[in-house]
């Protein structure tokens, strides 16, 4: 069956699920949904009588248990100092449910006591009533530090009839103590299943979810109707994910989950409202399918340098800056603003969309938290450099990557990210995007470089290959005593000024320029290599090495810090193993290194989730 999609659309979203129900938990979690639980702490007691249905109580309650987990997941964030990524983020959906049984125009939950589940089984015996399962979908979005949400909600009704039931079997089920935790009394899927006679429904509903309506529901959230299906209904699959170049201007207007969602309950929508999108998934659901799986992970794989041309253009454009200091802005205003076109820029909104950088309302577009934090371009945090720098120049290097692996290990160098090498035939301006690129992803990690060993035994630090200073500057920050030596090409260094705050730890760190395969190295009792070694082949890191171990003195240290490849053995990430010239290496591997050249004790410590650091002391020759 080709699932995969539709509940592919929340893959890369934080997902909660505001329910301690473990039957809830389940029928997710089979159906390939990857969240996290946060029970709701609603206290189900919304007045009953106020409901002309029972479906609208269990529908408001469901939103109620959604928006309460919402509203504490948003106030509850850590602050911008917090180490784990994780903690910074606000839940994107929140879904919460509640399950009640109706007779009538009763409604029965769970029961209190045993006494009370007696009550509601002896109602149900021998009868047919209405098991309601309520759902709310919650799409939350954080602007100026306000929890601003989209709710999308429905409600699935299944006929359950009970047989005739003897007093002596309801109290043997009661005593089971099934009945307790179940709304209505009982549990289908176990030994209830034994007291009922038929089901007309969805089956998944009476346990607490009704993954089908949801899926359907998702469908409709985010693949709304494109005028051709409107025009040529397609019975044979799933809608195709919208890539940029096959949007047009009217088919990208809608795609908004948010407004599609507006005016809520999906069982009291028109019919031609709802029909047109789910139709596709009707059709794949109801197929028995032969073929194979949907390959969704590499359809993306191949669209994957698309997602990234989109994020480049749209900070190179400053479309994030924009919308920072005005919006939510309407794509026309976005483009007024950038002086697009009006229909492009519509498009790249929505994608931007699509991909969790943007935001997309009825009040129009603004940026996500990641947006804010990462790709506004004097953000604290910002990767803006790193954009920059990838669409400026290690595309184009990807692009001779054929080329590189046809002809031979130098062109492999040149194409596969031998930055270091290439930059110093290159402009002025692409030095400047380097040490941008390089500026902003040091920020992200100096501190945990800086503080992964206490270093406060060394009086002084030479940082070879410190670009801009920001991991001298931390160790100077840390350590009151050191004094710090940033070596690094003149090109470099002759730029570095234009990135200095000031401070006081300044005075502390200078600048010298330099080739740490040419020149001298300046004298320290520590150095420092940072994301230095993986850029460069085996005879050049031991070159650099050798040269590091001669002009240290014994009882000096080395410090490497690296992206953190996995331990031996271990199957490496693709990425690491292709980006750059040299290679990652795991921790044991990076003790040996450094042991082949001189240091002892050497001890291994991860900095952050991205980089492993490694202090070796040298040995008396
Ligand atoms: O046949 C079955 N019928 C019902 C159930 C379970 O009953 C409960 C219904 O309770 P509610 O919707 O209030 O959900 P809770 O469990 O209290 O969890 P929340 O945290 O979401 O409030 C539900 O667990 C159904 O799964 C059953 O198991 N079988």
């Amino acid at each position: 069956m080709v699932l995969c999609p539709v509940i592919g659309k929340l893959q890369h979203k934080r997902v909660v699920l505001a329910s301690a129900s473990p039957r809830r938990q389940e029928i997710l979690s089979n159906a390939g949904l990857r969240f996290e639980v946060v029970p709701s702490r609603f206290k189900e007691k919304l007045h009953k009588a106020s409901f002309a249905t029972p479906y609208a109580y269990a529908v408001e309650t469901a939103k109620q248990k959604a928006l309460e987990v919402a509203g504490r997941m948003h106030q509850a964030r850590a602050p911008a100092s917090a180490s784990s990524w994780k903690d910074l983020r606000a839940p994107d959906v929140v879904i919460g449910a509640d399950t009640i049984v109706a007779v009538g125009a009763m409604i029965l939950e769970k029961p209190v006591d045993k006494q009370d589940a007696y009550r509601m089984l002896s109602r149900l015996n021998g009868k047919e009533h209405s098991v309601f399962t309520g759902v709310a979908i919650v799409h939350c979005c954080s602007k100026d530090g306000r929890l601003d949400t989209e709710v999308s909600e429905f409600y699935e009704e299944t006929t359950v009839k009970f047989s005739e039931l003897s007093e002596e079997l309801l109290w043997e089920y009661i005593n089971s103590g099934e009945p307790m935790d179940k709304a209505g009394g009982y549990g289908i899927q176990a030994l209830g299943g034994m007291l009922v006679e038929y089901v007309h429904g969805d089956f998944l509903n009476v346990v607490g979810f009704p993954l089908n309506h949801f899926c359907k529901e998702l469908a409709r959230l985010y693949y709304p109707p494109r005028p051709e299906d409107l025009r040529r209904v397609r019975h044979d699959s799933i809608p195709a994910v919208d890539t940029f170049e096959n949007l047009s201007d009217s088919e990208a207007a809608g795609a908004d989950p948010g407004q599609s969602a507006k005016g809520g309950r999906g069982g009291e929508q028109a019919d031609g409202d709802r029909s047109q999108a789910p139709r596709a998934l009707d059709a794949a659901l109801n197929r028995a399918d032969s073929r194979p799986r949907f390959p969704t992970g590499l359809l993306e794989l191949m669209d994957g340098f698309k997602a990234s041309k989109v994020l480049f253009t749209a900070c190179k454009l400053k479309l994030f800056d924009v919308l920072k200091d005005q919006g939510p802005l309407q794509a026309v205003d976005v483009a007024r603003k950038l002086s697009t076109c009006a229909g492009r820029t519509e498009q790249l909104l929505d994608v931007c969309a699509a991909l969790g950088l943007l935001e997309k309302t009825r009040r129009g577009y603004s940026n996500t938290e990641v947006a804010t934090l990462h790709l506004v371009s004097d953000g604290e945090h910002s990767l803006q450099g790193v954009a920059e720098y990838n669409d400026a120049h290690v595309w184009g290097v990807f692009t001779r990557l054929g080329l590189a692996v046809r002809e031979g290990s130098e062109q492999t160098r040149g194409a596969l990210g031998a930055m270091e090498e290439e930059r110093l035939s290159q402009s002025r301006e692409l030095t400047l995007q380097f040490m941008r690129a390089k500026h902003s992803l040091s920020k992200l990690t100096a501190h945990h470089v800086a503080t992964a060993f206490d270093l406060s035994r060394f009086a002084s630090a030479c940082d070879l290959g410190g670009c801009t200073g920001i991991l001298a500057r931390e160790l100077a920050q840390e350590y009151p005593r050191l004094q710090v030596t940033v070596f690094d090409l003149p090109e470099v260094t002759e730029l570095s000024g234009g990135f200095q705050r000031g401070g006081r730890q300044t005075e502390r760190i200078r600048f010298v320029p330099g080739d740490f395969f040419k020149d001298s190295l300046p004298e320290a009792d520590l150095y420092v290599l940072s994301r230095i070694l993986q850029d460069w082949p085996d005879d050049k890191l031991h070159k650099l090495l050798s040269r590091i171990s001669s002009s240290c003195k014994p009882g000096g240290g080395l410090l490497v810090a690296e992206a953190a490849a996995e331990e031996e053995g271990a199957s490496q990430s693709p990425r690491l193993r292709t980006l750059s010239a040299g290679q990652p290496r795991s921790p044991d591997e990076h003790r040996r290194l450094l042991q082949r050249h001189g240091f002892q004790d050497v001890r291994v410590a991860r900095a952050g989730d991205l980089l492993c650091v490694v202090l070796g002391t040298r040995a008396a020759p």
